[in-house]
């Protein structure tokens, strides 16, 4: 009997011992759970710091000191970037002059309609001849063109017997389309070739329009579908770089430039060596006209053509005349055609005077067409010279 009560309590001990150490097990197993899903359950305080928090102290994310650390589960705000320049499509080349024609009918009508009223005048005697022939040198045509156009007008009209006011103003149109050259080539050549861009270097004097059309142009060229260069060789001046800089940053064009000073020549060489790397249609280079001495002038605008064209034959040279100075921006002009081979005039403020005559007096002098005409302060009031629709909107008023 003791040794089964005996027994009996042997049994009990062991089956406590045994469930108690299954009791502290299960305990332990469920521990380590718990902390896992601490963030769920713990809040604040004991929370793992954010992510940028961590970041922070490991040194990988630059922090002002003064700027106190974010609340727990705040939101860093990025800094916002700088909204990319939007670059502009301009319009293309092709109608351009007949868009800005009413501008050329606001300047030019005082001239197309005093020869016209004067044609259709009673009596065409001397006096009135001699009036017309006045009207044209006002307007700058030169007198050579206006003895011209005089005699011929007065030979025709004599044949013809006849003033009816179509035909005077029929005849009046094919003369001064004669003079001005219906059927001269005006194309700016800006094609590539061979394997290289197109160079145009801008020349011209300071004030007249250079930096204005070199940037017009290229929005001209960017209109037509080509890729530009830009070479801000006026390193005169520093305001010309960022002018041309405005100019390029506005159609995605890249400019290359050098600090004020620097060598115009050289700002030229690089323009043409990264026209031609990146394999742009078109380079255009804006020169400097601020020389004070002819031979200062002769040197450096021929040091920066000889450059060039070191690296590329030279397509296009266009001398930029402002049409409001007539006699003195003629004698400006024969000064760089003296200096370099002039292959085109870009007639600019064509908007702010009368005297469109000067069209045919700078072609007779120089010898060159003009190609572009400026017509006002706009981006897009550069277009190709069209002389038909220069002499419309002369004669309609
Ligand atoms: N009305 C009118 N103004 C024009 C025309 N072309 C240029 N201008 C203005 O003429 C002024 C001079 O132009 P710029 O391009 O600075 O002249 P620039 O010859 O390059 O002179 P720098 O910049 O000093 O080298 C500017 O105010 C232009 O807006 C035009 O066709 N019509």
């Amino acid at each position: 009997m003791d040794i089964t009560l005996l027994a009996a309590v042997a049994i009990v001990v062991v089956l406590l011992a045994v469930g108690g150490f299954f009791l502290v097990r299960t305990r332990r197993s469920v521990a380590p759970g718990k902390d896992e899903a601490g963030p769920e359950v713990t809040g604040g305080a004991t929370a793992a710091p954010p992510e940028e928090d961590r970041e922070r102290d490991e040194g990988t994310v630059a922090t002002p000191p003064s700027q106190a650390p974010p609340a727990p589960g705040e939101t860093v705000a990025e800094p916002e970037p700088a909204p990319a320049p939007e670059i502009e499509t301009p319009p293309p080349s092709a109608g351009r002059m007949v868009r800005l024609r009413a501008r050329l009918a606001r300047s030019q009508s005082s001239l197309g309609q005093g020869l016209l009223s004067l044609l259709s005048s009673d009596t065409l005697d001397e006096d009135t001849w001699e009036e017309i022939e006045d009207t044209l040198i006002t307007a700058d045509i030169g007198v050579t063109s206006a003895t011209q156009i005089v005699e011929n007008l007065r030979t025709r009209v004599k044949v013809l017997g006849t003033r009816g006011t179509d035909e005077v103003r029929g005849l009046l149109r094919e003369e001064l389309l004669a003079q001005i050259g219906g059927d001269t080539d005006r194309t700016v050549r800006t094609e590539p070739h061979n394997g290289r861009p197109a160079v145009i270097m801008v020349v011209g004097v300071n004030g007249t329009g250079k930096t204005t059309t070199t940037g017009k142009l290229a929005r001209v060229l960017v209109g037509d579908g080509r890729s530009v260069v830009l070479g801000a060789a006026d390193t005169f001046r520093a305001a010309a770089t960022e002018q041309l800089q405005t100019w390029g940053g506005r159609v995605g064009a890249p400019v290359v430039s050098k600090e004020e000073g620097a060598d115009p020549a050289s700002v030229a060489f690089d323009t043409v060596a990264r026209g031609t790397e990146e394999g742009v249609d078109t380079v255009i280079i804006d020169t400097a006209g601020r020389l004070h001495t002819k031979t200062g002038l002769m040197d450096e605008l021929g040091k920066v053509k000889r450059v060039v064209e070191k690296k590329s034959q030279v397509d296009e040279v266009l001398l930029v005349l402002d049409a409001t100075t007539g006699q003195n921006g003629l004698r400006q002009a024969r000064v760089f055609a003296e200096v370099v081979n002039i292959t085109g005039i870009a007639l600019t403020k064509l908007d702010g005077t009368a005297k469109g005559g000067i069209i045919v007096q700078v072609q007779r002098e120089l010898g060159v067409p003009v190609k572009l005409v400026g017509l006002g302060e706009g981006p897009d009031d550069l277009a190709p010279f069209d002389p038909e629709v220069f002499v419309d909107a002369l004669l309609e008023g």
